[in-house]
């Protein structure tokens, strides 16, 4: 079968082998109902045929975005390969257990930086934030709980487009995209 899935796990393994920093860094594109779009850069932190799933806080911009209009645009630029993808879908969270799964997976400060951070709101100065830090870590001398404003996006992807460079910019550039027969692809000019 034709799908995008061995591609894209190829993709991403070459990558891991040549990248300096974070080969699961990807650009999250969302937007509001409106129609106006902010992106930032997150960690992919799993993916198979049902989405790919990024973590992050529940009440910050994108997350407010999101639920506000659930679909996005993800975007991976490789230098080191000189490749791109770009995969274009609704989102859902993931359940309680695997984002549970995940956090325990996480390095103590990173956990109790998920509860001290007000992502996106104004801070008004670092010490505030070491602070409420401080504060946690004595809240959770032993594990750390996950917050409750603290989950996983899973991206179902609907289309997904590998770019290749070439020389002379006459890249290769294939979509697929997901039909009710399955998946389907087709090329697009540069
Ligand atoms: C390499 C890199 C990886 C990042 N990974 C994440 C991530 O996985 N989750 C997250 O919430 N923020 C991550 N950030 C921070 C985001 O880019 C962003 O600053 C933050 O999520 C707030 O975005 P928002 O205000 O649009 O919600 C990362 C930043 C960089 C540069
Ligand atoms: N949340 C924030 C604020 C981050 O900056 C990052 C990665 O930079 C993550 C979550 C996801 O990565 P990790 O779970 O490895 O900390």
């Amino acid at each position: 079968m034709n799908t995008p899935f061995t591609r894209f796990a190829e993709w991403l393994a070459a990558a891991e082998a040549t990248e300096p920093n974070d080969p699961n860094a990807v650009a999250l594109a969302t937007a509001t109902p409106q129609g106006r779009p902010s992106v930032r850069i997150v960690l992919l932190k799993g993916w198979d045929e049902q989405g790919f799933v990024v973590y992050t806080n529940l009440t910050g911009r994108k997350s407010l975005e999101l639920k506000a209009n659930p679909f996005v645009q993800l975007n991976f630029h490789w230098k080191t390969q000189r490749r791109q993808i770009r995969i274009e879908g609704p989102v859902e969270q993931v359940s309680d257990h695997e984002a549970d799964a995940y956090f325990a997976t996480r390095p103590r400060l990173s956990q109790a930086g998920a509860w001290a951070s007000l992502q996106s709101r104004p801070l008004p100065d670092r010490a505030t934030f070491e602070t409420r830090l401080e504060e946690v870590l004595q809240r959770f001398p032993d594990e750390i709980p996950r917050p409750p404003h603290w989950s996983g996006w899973r991206i179902i992807p609907e289309s997904i487009e590998f770019w290749q460079d070439r020389d002379g910019r006459l890249h290769d550039r294939e979509l697929f995209t997901l039909g009710t027969d399955g998946w389907t692809s087709g090329l697009l000019y540069p």
